[in-house]
């Protein structure tokens, strides 16, 4: 996918607009917008001979943003009588080394038929499109044509073959959205996913915070300019000033709600001394800024309109379809909209915390109240902006066992309850989630509400930035390589080493860990199995010749065991604690195996990362793990093996020593078996585009049933 910025260039009517134009070309189909006009959903069409103005350039790369000049000449004006003045946009794609093959072809899109606009005195003031009768489809964001419908007329080779989908403006919102904000995977999804939305013709918004903590992460916003338009919410007793700032990214509007409660120190939950004891207020600003960014936000000249989709991800962003329902549908507003509530982690609601969760006496998961993560006292209902009649949606009570003293009633909002009542739909991050979410072991309390949702709960698994994360063009490792040639993963292995101070050994299993350092994650296993990997202990396969890195940050007892078996195991582990994106790439490709005993796993993406750089996924069998990490059966196939790593069950110390064992035997003494498994994993498919398919028939189905009225 090419992202390209057209500026304004000079002789022509665009000089006092630059950067009004703006395009994008990818798989064959050009979108962006010119001027006040979006050109979103225009295909590419050959015409024979051009029209007045051209734009012509090339593209040069990925984040380019002075690829395309505008060039013109009086020869090119457009004498017509229909009183526009018309262009047309051309955009070749010029090679580039390292970026992905897509990039390598070149590509040429003619045929854009734009008109200009111009105020009462006669001057432009923006550009329209002005498709030929029959040859160019368009459509903008005008409310009666928010959804409409793409037709696919070519296929790859050219042939025609009709085919029909819709469209939609779709508006996440969500706490993180990478590379502007990240602790986790929530930001990696909400990060790459709207842009391949984009690519496939829908409008997208992302809404996140504009967090500024006072560090170099602040650059990351550097890019977003303030809209001036700014609006008041009214919360917590009192109202607040919130504003916008946007920026238009590979096809996407990235707008970030800004705030004072966005500018401190830390990430975007806490700092060193927990969560913020706020965050019920920051992310109810967010909500409500959300709701209000596709009415009086005019990106590229048009707002996105009532007819939305939204897609909530997590607690954080759980408010919206409640305000949609209870704010907004009552006064006709939204009426036609959608919100489909997307979990990607249902114990980062509430007081139920995931880091302080224990097994209770009779098998369930027993949490402790400690930290405000979107469930809070009942009294605090009122702080949210909402009739007081919506109550019900959010009211949440404790169980007996989760009260602190024998006067406390247990009662509390639970934002994400909320959510899950009022969303039209709801999406969880892979099909085995989807399931899990309705058992008591995975439901965290709200398994019997989202048994109830049944018929609208969907799981999707979540594809991956395959252009980030790429072993033959990584900026951030040694050595590119490729399923067809291997030769540069061992030359990373040894990179790797060297750079954490490990003695250079290829010959020796390196197994890695990058993750939070969270109770989900099943540290406590890997720390009560340490000894016995790390020792010299003849049951464990010259366990003395055997390496473990792990990188992680998050509970503080982790982090300072990590430091502590650093210094136990000098010669064989090391405990990179800290957040740190170039070390995730550089462990992904070095490591032979990588290891996931998470106790539950919505859908992991470092399994997925990790078979896509050959690193051999070993991988406790639950949610997301189970349904992407294929069990390696050697005798399948006539002998010749299948699948892509190894997943054990249940959840225990030896068992997943059981599976490291045989993981490592095979690694040692069976070397084509071992390279079958790497090439194997390599070779699937885990792009975003396979899941924007799935999340394009959700689309669908939200808006074949009515909105969520109360
Ligand atoms: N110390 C560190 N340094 C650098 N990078 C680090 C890091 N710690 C973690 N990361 C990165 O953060 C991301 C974590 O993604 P995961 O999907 O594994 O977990 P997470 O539990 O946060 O996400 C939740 O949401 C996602 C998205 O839906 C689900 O896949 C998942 O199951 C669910 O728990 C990866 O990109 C990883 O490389």
């Amino acid at each position: 996918m090419e992202s390209v910025r057209v500026l304004s260039g000079a002789n022509t009517p665009c000089n006092s607009f630059p950067n009004s134009v703006r395009a994008k070309v990818s798989n064959g189909r050009v979108s962006g917008q010119v001027g006040f006009a979006p050109l979103w959903r225009l295909r590419r069409r050959r015409r024979n001979g051009g029209l007045c103005l051209r734009l012509t350039g090339s593209v040069l790369g990925e984040g380019d943003e002075s690829g395309l000049g505008l060039g013109g000449s009086s020869r090119d004006r457009d004498d017509d009588d229909d009183g526009v003045d018309r262009i047309q946009i051309q955009t070749q794609t010029t090679q580039s080394s390292g970026v992905d093959q897509r990039k390598k072809k070149q590509q040429l899109e003619k045929g854009l038929i734009l008109g200009t606009e111009r105020d009462g005195s006669g001057s432009v003031i923006g550009f329209h499109l002005i498709p030929p009768p029959g040859e160019i489809e368009l459509s903008d964001s005008h409310e009666d044509a928010v959804i409409d419908e793409v037709r696919e007329t070519e296929d790859i080779d050219g042939e025609e073959t009709p085919q029909t989908r819709a469209t939609y403006n779709v508006v996440f919102v969500t706490a993180e959205a990478a590379p502007y904000s990240k602790t986790g995977g929530l930001g990696d999804v909400c990060g790459s996913l709207p842009i391949v939305l984009a690519s496939r013709g829908h409008r997208v918004m992302v809404v996140s915070p504009r967090y500024l903590n006072g560090t170099t992460a602040d650059k990351n916003f550097a890019g977003a300019v303030d809209t001036g338009s700014c609006i008041k919410v009214h919360c917590f007793g009192g109202v607040q000033d919130v504003a916008f700032f946007h920026e238009y990214r590979e096809g996407v509007d990235w707008v970030f709600v800004d705030h004072p409660a966005y500018h401190r120190p830390g990430n975007p939950y806490g700092d060193i001394y927990g969560a913020f004891g706020d965050n019920q207020f920051r992310f109810t600003l967010l909500c409500h800024a959300a709701c209000e960014a596709p009415l009086v936000l005019p990106l590229g000249g048009f707002t996105y309109g009532e007819k939305c989709l939204f897609l909530v991800n997590d607690w954080h962003a759980g408010l919206v379809p409640v305000l949609l329902a209870a704010k907004y549908r009552p006064y006709g507003v939204y009426k036609d909209a959608r919100s489909i509530l997307v979990i990607h982690n249902l114990a980062h609601q509430s007081a139920i915390n995931s880091e302080v969760s224990k097994p209770g006496k009779s098998g369930e998961v027993v949490h402790l109240v400690t930290e405000s993560l979107g469930v809070e006292p009942a009294a605090t209902y009122k702080n949210l902006g909402l009739p007081s009649e919506w109550y019900g949606a959010l009211g949440w009570v404790f169980p007996t066992w989760a009260r602190t003293h024998a006067l406390d009633t247990g009662e509390a909002v639970n934002i994400l309850k909320g959510a899950v009542v009022t969303a039209d739909r709801i999406l969880t991050v892979s099909q085995g989630y989807s399931w899990e979410i309705t058992t008591v072991e995975g439901g965290y309390g709200l398994q019997e509400l989202l048994s109830s949702r049944k018929s609208v709960l969907n799981g999707i698994t979540n594809g991956i930035d395959d252009v980030d994360w790429d072993p033959s063009s990584d900026r951030h490792i040694a050595v590119h390589y490729s399923a067809e040639d291997l030769s540069g993963k061992v030359q990373c292995k040894i990179a790797l080493q060297k750079e954490l101070g490990l003695s250079a050994r290829p010959d020796c299993p390196l197994i890695g860990f990058i993750g939070r350092l969270d109770y989900q994650k099943g540290i406590d296993l890997i720390q009560q199995a340490i000894p016995e990997i790390l020792q010299d202990d003849v049951q464990f396969l010259k366990s003395s010749s055997m390496f473990q890195v792990m990188l992680g940050s998050g509970d503080p007892q982790y982090e300072d065991w990590m430091r502590a078996t650093e210094s136990a195991y000098k010669e064989k582990f090391r405990g990179w604690v800290g957040f740190n994106v170039p070390i995730s790439h550089r462990i992904t490709a070095g490591c032979d195996i990588l290891l996931m005993p998470s106790r539950f796993e919505p859908c992991g993406l470092n399994q997925l990362y990790a078979m896509r750089y050959g690193t051999v996924p070993v991988v406790h069998g639950t949610g997301g793990l189970r349904d992407t990490v294929e069990n390696f059966n050697p005798y399948a196939r006539e002998g010749h093996g299948e699948g892509t790593g190894w997943t054990f069950s249940p959840l225990s110390k030896d068992i997943m020593l059981s599976a490291l064992r045989v993981a490592i035997r095979t690694f040692r003494e069976h070397k084509s078996s071992w390279k079958g498994l790497i090439k194997r994993g390599m070779q699937k498919d885990f792009t975003w585009e396979t899941a924007a398919i799935q999340y394009e028939q959700v689309f669908e189905w939200a808006f074949v049933d009515p909105p969520y009225v109360s």
